[in-house]
């Protein structure tokens, strides 16, 4: 080939880039080579057409151009290829423009801005100082220059030779005649092939935008959108069903042309608050307003509220057949006095946390009430609740409860294994009551629950996370436990993160008519009335054993009483009644002692009414019968524990066991 030229530029990157555009465009006719100045140059090139990438350039080569050599300084031009990258910056924003040296900078600038790229502030960089503000920079393949601080970098690729220097190039080897239509269709397919790119990129924000206007669409909430100039851009099927309007008439419209109530206009245009609840048309809505992020765009959510609250309720009805369901909410605690106000007051508060609580208060307090509702006020209202009695359960029954088991870990165990109760609450609340009387092995086993939030399955090899809100409760006094060392300190402390104190009925004597007239309506007999007198006794009354004393004594009186007005002469004997003594000793029974308690004692008493000796044989027999079967050790431990609360007398010799007045009470009790 006769014909060649030398390429000289500057970095390595501008003499790939530009040899690889005159290749493309002269490479079948003219024979090219390249050098950079800051990789090397030749010592001398004698005889050739010279092409110096700049002015710049011109003067750095100056000493290896021999006299003979003929030089084209390229005008150089944006590259079309990467253009498209500065339609990703916003309209307006200012940008810092990076070049090799200054009077190259404002070159580029200037090239910009003839070629429409008008949407973008450009400020030069000198390469000295730049503005603080300025975030963005571009650059036509200089990145290296660019300074550090500047947190986006647009680079738009080294600047090509443009057509001019082309024919220039052409016309010094007399080609322009032959080649040159070849030529500037070549060049203009470069420029083709940006209008390609643009519109395929359209095509995709086009199909985007289709897919955004489904999802839209496909939601459950009216949605709509404005724009800077407050004008509606989108308003989905929802918004058209809760205004009566249509999507074609909303957008493009101002929100006065669309909405008349004035306190909705004013939210919409400057709200005061997060949400706020307005009826539309016969739709209650709660709507939300947002500004969106990185645009000056308005996004408003109108949420209907009687939607929600139905699907809530379909929620809970799946939780309700699964039966792990909190039942009270705090409109369910009966009672104005000042002490019970402030402990709601304070319920309240600790259900907006996760964190664990400890529930204390007298037998009958309410404290498993108080659980349930906090459960219901608190973010996890639709998770499980699951309630477990600790002291109503023998020690490996209630582990097994708790943590569940892998299937064959112990004689009897259920095939395929068991869920406890922590991993079926999992999301959810577990309410521990009577915490006090779980055993020391058991409190280690909660207290490592507690602490790693997983599990392992009684003959299990894997821990199972979990993320379980713990309630627990208790109407012992756990201080005491610890200093007896019957319940770990340790426990005690991750239990009692929040602490609650539910006030004896004693405390709010206020509250005994409203929740008099509760269990009678409880009871199916709301138009019964007490006396002025009998109301004025169950207010004195001391009532140890509280709400759940209060509700028994109703149930006996509605029982008893004849005709719809109840007075004193319909109250049980005295004996009916908690006593503080018997409260005192009954809190330290273990529900199970409880049970075996009253087991054993309406086993005596039955044999003492039908004249039968209430012998240990006799009552071990009669306990076999039952549906509580005792072991004659269990017997014979229970009747001397009876003994000891004075609650059975045992004769000496075939005399049998007896029950006391004492004994008859609690059993009523
Ligand atoms: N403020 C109240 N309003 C209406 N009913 C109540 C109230 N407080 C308690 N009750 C009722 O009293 C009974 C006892 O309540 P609960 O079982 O919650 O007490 P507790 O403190 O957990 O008792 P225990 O310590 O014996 O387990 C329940 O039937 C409950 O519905």
């Amino acid at each position: 080939m006769d014909n060649h030229l030398t390429l000289l530029a500057g970095t390595p990157e501008t003499r790939a880039t530009l040899h690889q555009q005159l290749d493309e465009i002269f490479g079948e006719f003219i024979k090219i080579d390249s050098y950079s100045v800051d990789e090397s140059l030749p010592d001398l090139i004698e005889k050739d057409l010279i092409i110096f990438s700049s002015h710049l350039i011109e003067q750095e080569a100056a000493h290896v151009i021999g006299e003979r050599c003929t030089s084209i300084t390229a005008r150089r031009t944006i590259n079309y290829q990467h253009i498209d990258r500065l339609f990703e910056l916003r309209d307006n924003t200012t940008v810092l423009c990076v070049n090799d040296t200054p009077e190259m900078t404002i070159e580029t600038i200037d090239t910009l801005e003839k070629i429409g790229m008008n949407h973008l502030n450009y400020k030069p960089y000198n390469g000295r100082s730049s503005s603080e503000e300025i975030d963005t920079a571009i650059t036509p393949g200089e990145v290296p220059f660019i300074p550090k601080r500047i947190g986006k970098v647009v680079d738009i690729g080294v600047r090509l030779i443009d057509i001019t220097t082309l024919i220039e190039i052409l016309d010094h080897f007399q080609l322009k005649r032959k080649l040159g239509g070849i030529i500037s269709s070549r060049y203009t397919s470069k420029i083709i092939e940006l209008s390609k790119k643009i519109s395929e990129m359209n095509q995709q924000t086009q199909t985007l935008n289709e897919h955004l206007k489904q999802v839209v669409d496909g939601v459950n909430d009216g949605i709509m959108a404005i724009d800077v100039v407050g004008k509606v851009t989108v308003f989905n099927p929802f918004m058209e069903e809760y205004t009566g309007l249509s999507a074609s008439h909303a957008i493009g419209k101002t929100l006065p042309q669309l909405f008349k109530q004035h306190d909705l206009l004013q939210f919409l245009s400057q709200p005061q608050e997060e949400g706020r609840y307005f009826t539309i048309n016969t739709y209650n809505v709660m709507v939300y307003r947002f500004d969106w992020e990185g645009s000056d765009s308005v996004l408003l959510i109108f949420k209907n509220t009687d939607e929600t609250i139905t699907m809530e309720r379909a929620a809970r009805k799946q939780l309700t057949k699964t039966g792990y369901i909190a039942k009270y909410h705090f409109q369910d605690i009966i009672g104005e006095s000042e002490a019970l106000e402030k402990t709601k007051e304070i319920a309240k508060k600790l259900a907006r946390s996760e964190l664990p609580v400890l529930i204390q208060g007298e037998s009958g307090t309410g404290k498993e009430l108080f659980a349930s509702a906090i459960h219901n006020h608190s973010g996890q209202r639709l998770d499980p609740f699951l309630a477990v009695n600790c002291s109503a359960l023998p020690e490996e029954l209630l582990e097994s409860e708790l943590f569940g088991y892998e299937e064959g870990s112990f004689t009897g165990a259920k095939r395929g294994g068991k869920k406890g109760i922590f991993e079926q609450a999992d999301g959810g609340t577990i309410f521990l009551d009577e915490i006090g009387d779980i055993s020391l092995k058991l409190q280690a086993r909660l207290l490592r629950v507690i602490q790693e939030m997983e599990i392992r399955k009684i003959g299990g090899n894997k821990n199972i996370p979990i993320q379980v809100r713990v309630i627990a409760a208790t109407n012992k006094d756990l201080l005491r436990l610890i200093e007896e060392g019957k319940f770990r300190e340790d426990l005690y402390h991750r239990l009692k993160v929040l602490f609650l104190q539910i006030p004896s009925l004693r405390k709010r004597k206020a509250d005994v008519p409203r929740l008099v007239h509760q269990f009678l309506i409880e009871n199916g007999c709301p138009d019964h009335k007490i006396s002025p007198s009998l109301m004025n006794t169950l207010k004195d009354y001391e009532w140890y054993g509280n709400i759940r004393e209060l509700k028994n004594t109703i149930s006996y009186l509605i029982t008893v009483g004849e005709g719809t007005v109840i007075t004193e002469r319909d109250l049980p004997n005295d004996g009916f009644f908690q006593s503080n003594l018997s409260y005192e000793a009954d809190a330290q029974l273990s529900m199970l002692d409880q049970q075996k308690f009253i087991h054993v004692l309406a086993i005596i008493l039955e044999l003492n009414e039908s004249y039968v000796s209430a012998s240990r044989s006799k009552i071990s027999e009669r306990s076999q019968q039952s549906d509580f079967p005792l072991s004659v050790q269990q017997i014979r431990k229970t009747i001397k524990d009876l003994e000891e609360h004075e609650y059975v007398k045992v004769k000496r010799g075939r005399g049998g066991t007896e029950i006391t007045e004492q004994g008859r009470s609690f059993l009523k009790y």
